[in-house]
């Protein structure tokens, strides 16, 4: 791992606030999300896989020397989850893990081509992701909402088929909220999956593709264009590109930054380089995120305190990324109301100490 947890040059008092301010995670991965606890437990069924489960030796196996190591790690752990069970493990395991830091709401992106390529059943699929929502939302309070994300490198049939999970009102998931991109982008044109985004749009679903992570800001503008982008996953090479800038601050296009993810995949040099400071000197709402945090040895509460150092802000600096996150969410309006409340009550109780 590249990165210990909780930011040591975060203040202590900062790091205590962070802890317990409620908050919302925009951009974060189903498989990506699992801890070294729920890894271990996967692999003790599946006794077969290459991936370790002694912790220290899962920190050396989540060490990437760049982005296409990493994807290569994280298949791995794909093929750790084999059967609807597997699945509904997963996802109630992971609320609990975001539930300990007050994520009170979260998109989790999950992609089911490679589920059901591997032989899961689609309808047991769903089944077991709405059982886990559920069950999380009553035992943890923690709302999840879904993302179907296309890998992109898997091509045009992985396109179809999550179009198809995505739309087809007989599977289609009461959570699912949204339509996404994600893998690769060196040789992954965005424009060539304009017809799936359209579908998904023409579905209700909103459009959140990965672009810019690790391609200059021209798949960026592609992702506007062609696939009518409502957030952008990264965006991080906008910052190459000011007039991109202004266009995503003029029409509110949230990013939705992870930064110890962008080193971890060497997308970013060093955390000092990234470009969230310019991000918000040119205006664009800018959300905070983990992407895969045990992959990458961080947690949400992590990035939090990382934000907090990259753009100097304190208590009420951050009650604002957690606000921005509420509204660039595609939760309710009541939904939104609640937690921005609830962030709002905390920091003065907070403030008035
Ligand atoms: N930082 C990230 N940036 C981008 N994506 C990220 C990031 N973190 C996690 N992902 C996930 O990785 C998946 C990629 C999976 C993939 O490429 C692939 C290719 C061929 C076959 C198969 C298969 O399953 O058989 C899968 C994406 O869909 C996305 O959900
Ligand atoms: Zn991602």
């Amino acid at each position: 791992m590249t990165q210990h947890l909780v930011d040591p040059q975060a203040p202590r008092d900062l790091r205590a606030f962070i802890a317990d301010l409620p908050k919302a995670e925009l951009h974060v991965h189903h498989v990506g999300s699992a801890s070294p606890r729920i890894v271990s437990e996967l692999a003790a069924r599946h006794p077969d896989s290459k991936v370790p489960t002694d912790p220290e030796a899962l920190a050396d196996y989540f060490t990437f020397t760049d982005f296409a190591h990493f994807i290569d790690v994280y298949l791995s752990v794909v093929d750790l989850i084999r059967t609807p069970e597997d699945v509904r493990l997963l996802t109630y395991e992971v609320a609990r893990d975001m539930a300990r830091q007050q994520v009170r709401y979260a998109e989790l992106t999950i992609t089911p081509f490679s589920s059901t390529r591997r032989g899961i059943d689609e309808r047991a699929f769903m089944d077991a992701i709405e059982d886990a929502r559920k069950a999380a939302e009553a035992d943890f309070g923690t709302l999840l909402r879904w993302c179907f994300d296309i890998p992109g490198e898997a091509g045009l049939q992985a396109a179809e088929e999550t179009a198809r999970l995505a739309t087809d009102d007989r599977l289609r998931p009461e959570g699912l909220v949204s339509f996404g991109l994600g893998g690769p982008e060196v040789g992954v044109e965005r424009p060539q999956f304009k017809p799936y985004f359209d579908r998904a749009i023409a579905a209700g679903l909103h459009s959140v593709p990965h672009a810019g992570e690790t391609t200059g800001p021209q798949t960026v503008w592609d992702a506007l264009t062609h696939l009518r982008a409502e957030r952008i996953g990264h965006g991080t090479s906008s910052a190459q590109d000011p007039k991109l800038l202004a266009h995503l601050a003029e029409h509110r296009i949230p990013l939705e930054v992870c930064p110890t993810s962008n080193i971890a995949t060497r997308a970013v040099r060093t955390l000092d380089e990234h470009p969230v400071k310019e991000f918000v000197r040119a205006g664009v709402v800018v959300t905070i995120n983990s992407d895969d945090p045990p992959m990458f040895g961080t947690d949400l509460d992590n990035e939090y305190a990382v934000a907090a150092r990259l753009l100097d802000l304190d208590e009420r600096g951050l009650a604002e990324l957690a606000k921005n996150a509420v509204e660039a969410s595609f939760l309710d309006a009541a939904g939104k109301a609640r937690i921005t409340g609830e962030i709002d009550a905390y920091t003065a109780q907070w403030l008035s100490r």
